[in-house]
């Protein structure tokens, strides 16, 4: 595998004169899941919308392989499932499927009951599970080599918690993943190396013990 390197570096936002992030860094390589928890209004959207290219902030700097990326959802190089639904109305799930997910995973992806069951619907017939759970599926079986998954265990009930987690494993064995979920328990599980966003900075967290240290979970 090519093993690619998403960098970001000196993230600086404000907001109304506060500033949300400040000088982050951060990096994450193709066959890894880095965790990234905080407290709600922390920044962690934010943050994953500055490396996906949609929110600019006053200083970003993003790379892949040492190459500037000024818009990640430009070519295919970076996809993102924001916390709120994203997929269009009016259009069939088959013809949003064919746009976005990568073909040489199709006949995996397509498998998939909930994609099988509901590909002739427009969002208007799903359940918010179930639209979630697409909205994930086509997201991390999108031909992009970096995924950002904001809250991907909110909204999906516990047994399909599980296969997410299988799915985001066996995905990120040929991509960068970079999630946040305040399902911590479930990020923990699943990540590799984990960042703690507060007051604007990440700090590298080693275990459990630095997320009490840190005030992010009680004793
Ligand atoms: N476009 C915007 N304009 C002004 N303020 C914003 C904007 N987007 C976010 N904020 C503020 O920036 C802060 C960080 O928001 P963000 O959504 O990144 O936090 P978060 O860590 O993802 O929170 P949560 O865990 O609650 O989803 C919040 O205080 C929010 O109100």
């Amino acid at each position: 595998m090519n093993n690619s390197i998403l960098k970001s570096d000196s993230i600086e936002v404000e907001f109304n004169g506060r500033k949300i992030l400040q000088g982050v860094y951060l990096e994450c390589r193709q066959g890894e899941i880095l965790g990234l928890l905080g407290r709600n209004g922390c920044g962690k959207s934010t943050l994953l919308k500055v490396i996906y290219g949609t929110v600019n902030g006053t200083h970003k700097y993003v790379s892949i392989d040492d190459q500037f990326v000024h818009k990640g959802y430009l070519n295919n190089q970076i996809a993102y499932l924001p916390q709120h639904h994203f997929l269009p109305n009016g259009i069939k799930m088959r013809t949003l499927a064919k746009q976005m997910v990568d073909p040489e995973h199709w006949d995996e992806f397509s498998a998939y009951p909930v994609y099988r069951d509901h590909q002739h619907k427009t969002t208007t017939g799903l359940s918010g599970g179930e639209w979630r759970q697409l909205e994930m599926l086509m997201t991390l079986y999108s031909k992009a080599r970096f995924i950002l998954l904001d809250e991907p265990f909110t909204h999906v009930s516990p047994i399909q918690v599980e296969e997410i987690k299988t799915l985001i494993l066996a995905r990120a064995k040929t991509r960068g993943i970079i999630i946040t979920d305040h399902y911590y328990k479930h990020v923990l599980e699943v990540s590799n190396r984990l960042l703690l966003l507060n007051n604007g900075y990440t700090k590298m967290i080693a275990n459990r013990d630095d997320l009490v240290t840190y005030g992010y979970i009680s004793e």
